[in-house]
């Protein structure tokens, strides 16, 4: 590990790689409800292929995926990677040029207009601008797709009422899109997608126009429809914070290419292609700057402090032990900086260590701190404080 990379958005670790098909603890298989589920949706060997006047773009290719039942399921990817392409296949809004999309098993794109449009029906969308009637109500908007189905009136005019509840707007019947807020019109949005009690809900940037705060609301709303409906949801984001909070696993596109995907857990705490990295960077913490001005190789003072950084990166049982770390590293060790988090019943997160007093010199204080960590990385001596 060169301390030039120490300048770069995400540092990687020299240790052994994380056992990715490590058994979960039973916490982690606890708190992810990951209890065995048939698989809802498959892509196979998919591919999307646009023909433009500037000539083709193969936007999807040979795409593998299971997604299961009732899962929350995100799909990340830096912008033009694939990612809208991806999920407009699965209520074919987009008809893929190379394999299949199957759900429960059936390939969708065999399916006539008329099972198709039932297909669509099983299917909810929510976007990122909401995509609601100025001039209607937050009934009639709701209504909409009941009236184009020929439902009839009271039937349309109960489930108005029970969607609305369910999202907490029951009150907003009359009320017209421009008198709302963001999260009350996105409540309208996922109201309106669960009128014909879909089974597959897809999200498109459903969180990006919205302030943190409403944003927490709406992801907790689909946490709890997920889990009330058994919903199976996929949802696209450029939010890392929103996969982080809600979905069980991830995929990550690049270039229209499936290039990682696991448990949120393991993607998260040792992500392992270049692109994953790069869209997880703004979630790791950086080195403060005066540190990194001070930064040296060598020990020029004698007591000059020995910065190592720790990981957690949920592939093991660790957590940190500050005590235990104390008596290992036999010095003073300060915590500069870092915390953890749990997600899926694993702890992930980074602590920056200054060490200071310890006889013993870098490697062996690297090897010392890996036995209570996931991986550890010298970052170099700085001054005493
Ligand atoms: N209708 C279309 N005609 C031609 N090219 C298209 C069309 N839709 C998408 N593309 C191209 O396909 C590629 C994938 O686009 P897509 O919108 O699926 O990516 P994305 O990951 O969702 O991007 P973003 O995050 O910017 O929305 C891009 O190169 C895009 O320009």
């Amino acid at each position: 590990m060169s301390m030039n990379s120490l300048t770069s958005d995400f540092r990687y670790f020299d240790e052994a790689p994380p056992e990715r098909d490590a058994p979960a603890p039973s916490a982690a298989r606890a708190s992810a409800g990951v209890e065995p589920q048939s698989v809802h949706l498959r892509f196979s060997g998919l591919g999307k292929r646009y023909e433009g006047a500037q000539g083709a773009v193969q936007a999807l290719r040979g795409i593998d995926l299971a997604v299961r039942r009732g899962e929350i399921f995100g799909i990340i990817g830096r912008s033009g990677a694939g990612k809208s392409s991806l999920l407009r296949t699965i209520n074919r809004l987009e008809q893929p040029s190379e394999g299949q999309v199957l759900i429960d098993g059936e390939d969708i794109g065999s399916y006539d207009s008329e099972r198709l449009v039932a297909l669509r029906r099983r299917i909810g969308m929510i976007f990122q601008h909401f995509n609601l009637l100025s001039a209607k109500t937050v009934g009639e908007n709701v209504e909409l797709p009941l009236r184009v189905a020929g439902v009839p009136r009271e039937r349309r005019q109960r489930k108005v009422e029970e969607v609305l509840r369910l999202v907490g707007l029951e009150s907003k019947r009359d009320a017209y899109p421009a008198q709302l807020s963001g999260g009350q019109k996105q409540r309208v949005g996922i109201a309106r997608a669960l009128v014909h009690d879909p089974q597959i809900l897809l999200c498109d940037e459903a969180t990006s126009a919205l302030d943190p705060e409403t944003t927490q609301s709406i992801l907790a709303l689909l946490r709890e429809i997920n889990r009330r409906l058994r919903l199976t949801i996929v949802l696209i984001t450029h939010e890392m914070e929103v996969i982080r909070e809600i979905c069980d696993r991830v995929a990550v596109l690049e270039h229209g290419e499936l290039v990682e995907q696991g448990p949120i857990w393991q993607v998260f705490g040792a992500p392992r292609h270049p692109a994953t990295r790069t869209l997880l960077a703004p979630l790791q913490q950086k080195l403060p700057e005066d540190l990194l001005g001070q930064l040296q190789n060598g020990r020029r003072q004698p007591n000059d402090r020995l910065l190592l950084e720790l990981r957690y990166t949920g592939a093991s049982d660790r957590e940190p032990d500050l005590a235990g770390l104390g008596a290992h590293l036999g010095g003073r060790v300060t915590l500069l900086q870092g915390g953890v988090e749990r997600i899926q019943g694993r702890t992930l997160g980074q602590l920056l260590l200054a060490v200071a007093d310890t006889p013993l010199a870098a490697e062996a204080l690297r090897r010392q701190a890996l036995e209570l960590a996931d991986s550890v990385e010298v970052l170099g001596y700085v001054a005493a404080a």
